[in-house]
């Protein structure tokens, strides 16, 4: 058994050398579009260790006031040589989280998951909706949220405003060089995952341990599961993958044509073309 030597209060060192640490990299969002199945994909790596739970220090103000030792206290065990992850996509969109990562490390890693802006609005609905359900009260239609009366896109929703990626994106490169910034394609990571979570090894400098056999696709759950040592499937639970509501077409295009161009901005600033559909 390890021996402990609790250095304060909330500080615990284990003689082998296993401590809690501030994260080397943070995944900041975008909500809905994969955070959780890349952090459980990036954990098969032995060199990782995630925090289990959204932590939502840097963008709750009432968090971030305990302090970065109540932070470092929800991490999980590590070793020096392990990156240490967490996930809260909150963190994206929230105006004073870019700065704080900065002030708390200027050589986090960050990495964004990214996936068609209006699949991850409607994904975001069927979310809302969801947790509404779950409390007996009905969702206003989406055609009702997202249309204003004369047909435009009404750009005060919120849900319609995360998608708008390049917004929030150009805070984070306004804070951090872009070398740190990695962005993840979140629609192949639906399809195809291991190739974007090996180019991710690569951003953390990590070795390629992640194979191709450790994801297995679940056609019940219809996502790729992890597989660990060949044997059972981990998939996510069932509020990831949720059936989304079927959308008016005509309401899917004018939504096209709104994020076309933002698009287009985002594709320019990461210097990638995610080939989201225009119309
Ligand atoms: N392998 C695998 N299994 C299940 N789900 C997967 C997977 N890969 C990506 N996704 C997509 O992840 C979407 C949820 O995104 P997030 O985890 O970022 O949601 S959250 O913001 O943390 O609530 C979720 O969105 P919905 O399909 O709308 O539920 C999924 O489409």
């Amino acid at each position: 058994m390890n021996t402990q030597d609790v250095s304060n209060d909330l500080t615990v060192i284990h003689s082998n050398g296993m401590e809690k640490r501030l994260p080397k990299c943070i995944i900041i969002g975008v909500r809905k579009c994969g955070t959780r199945a890349l952090l459980e994909f990036l954990n098969i790596h032995p060199s990782v260790q995630k925090a289990s739970d959204e932590v939502h220090f840097f963008d709750e103000d009432s968090k971030y006031g305990l302090g970065l030792e109540w932070y470092r206290n929800q991490m999980p065990y590590s070793s020096p040589e392990e990156v240490t992850i967490e996930k809260s996509p909150a963190y994206f969109i929230t105006e004073s989280v870019p700065q704080r990562i900065y002030t708390m490390n200027a050589s986090t890693k960050l990495i964004i998951i990214v996936r068609d802006p209006v699949t991850r609005l409607i994904s975001d609905y069927a979310q809302l909706a969801a947790n509404k359900a779950k409390k007996d009260r009905r969702m206003a239609s989406f055609e009702d949220l997202i249309l204003l009366n004369g047909g435009k896109i009404n750009t005060s929703y919120k849900a319609v405003r995360i998608s708008i990626y390049a917004i929030f994106y150009s805070r984070w490169t306004q804070v951090f060089p872009k070398s740190q910034v990695h962005v993840v394609d979140g629609d192949r990571l639906v399809y195809d995952p291991f190739p974007e979570v090996q180019k991710v090894e690569q951003f953390l400098g990590l070795s390629h341990r992640i194979s191709r056999e450790n994801f297995s696709y679940n056609s019940t759950k219809g996502f790729f599961c992890v597989r660990l040592n060949g044997t059972s499937d981990k998939c996510l639970n069932e509020s990831k993958g949720r059936r989304h509501p079927q959308i008016d077409p005509q309401v899917i295009q004018t939504l096209r044509r709104f994020y076309a161009s933002h698009n287009r901005l985002f594709y320019r600033l990461v210097g990638k073309d995610f080939g989201w559909p225009e119309f």
